[in-house]
């Protein structure tokens, strides 16, 4: 069993669920963001969720990684499933469970702290202690997301002295620091110019070889760009899902096409 399996104690295993949900509902009080939407998330590949503002697409990535339980009045329904363990049956681990899936936001927010001790603090914090075991996972973290070569030479710089494209390439190795298996990324490069947009989109599809990602854009050509499924979102409920240049050539539901199109939305 994988480390995410022994995630929660006495947790019901199912086998065969990778990583995927089922039927899952997540609330703000009494209303009802995300309905019943199952999905799975196949490992080697990158997924996007779609659709127009307020459909829910932020609520059911978060719930990915149970950031929900940050919200007061969150709450989940339905099946949330790793390695055949659900993560939100008790006793789970939440600090591993975002160890394993890891979170990049829409605006970088680098810690107040060198570009070194940023990469540092998420193995620190698990107990990685060794100066050459730190200066080898912040070189190799740093290396995956394609950051190396413009920082290596000033790590103990303060890391707000980046641009922000290479600040957000710095969460990004931040997310990669703690080895994680999954990546969460909402709208990773919404706030970045072009070229910075450009290297995000570089970074994921090299990272896909060794992750599962999950990406909500808006961006219609990145999703196409980047993902291999895609999933559209609208109003809370999931109204198709399958191949990416499938859904955006030849879409099954007339939704979809209204809003690839830019009909709708
Ligand atoms: N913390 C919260 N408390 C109450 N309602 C919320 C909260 N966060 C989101 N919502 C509501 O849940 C619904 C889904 O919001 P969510 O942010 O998940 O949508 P989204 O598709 O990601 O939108 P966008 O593309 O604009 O970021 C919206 O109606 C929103 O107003």
């Amino acid at each position: 069993m994988s480390a995410i399996a022994t995630l929660a104690a006495g947790a019901v295993a199912k086998s065969g669920k990778s990583f995927e949900t089922e039927n899952l509902s997540v609330f703000y009080g009494t209303y009802e963001a995300v309905k019943g939407i199952s999905l799975p998330f196949p490992k080697n590949t990158v997924t996007a969720l779609i659709g127009p503002s307020g459909c829910g697409k932020s609520t059911f990535l978060r719930s990915l990684n149970r950031m929900n339980d940050e919200i007061s009045g969150a709450k989940t329904k339905g099946n949330i499933w790793i390695d055949g363990v659900d993560i939100n049956a008790p006793g789970t681990d939440v600090i591993k469970l975002r160890q394993k899936i890891g979170m990049v936001w829409q605006k970088p927010n680098p810690f107040y702290k060198s570009i070194y001790d940023n990469i540092a603090f998420g193995p620190r914090y698990h107990g990685v202690k060794g100066k050459k075991d730190l200066d080898e996972i912040v070189e190799s973290s740093l290396r995956r997301a394609a950051l190396w070569d413009e920082v290596k030479d000033r790590l103990k710089d303060s890391a707000l002295a980046l641009s922000g494209g290479q600040q957000q390439r710095l969460c990004i190795a931040r997310a990669l620091s703690v080895d994680p298996q999954i990546l969460l990324l909402d709208e990773p490069a919404s706030a970045l110019d072009p070229v910075s947009t450009g290297k995000i989109e570089e970074l994921i599809k090299e990272l896909r070889e060794e992750l599962r990602i999950v990406i909500v854009t808006h961006n219609m050509q990145q999703a196409a760009r980047i993902s291999d499924y895609t999933a559209y979102f609208y109003l809370g409920t999931l109204i198709e899902y399958g191949r990416t240049d499938k859904l955006f050539t030849t879409p099954d539901n007339t939704m979809t096409q209204e809003y690839i199109s830019g009909r709708f939305g």
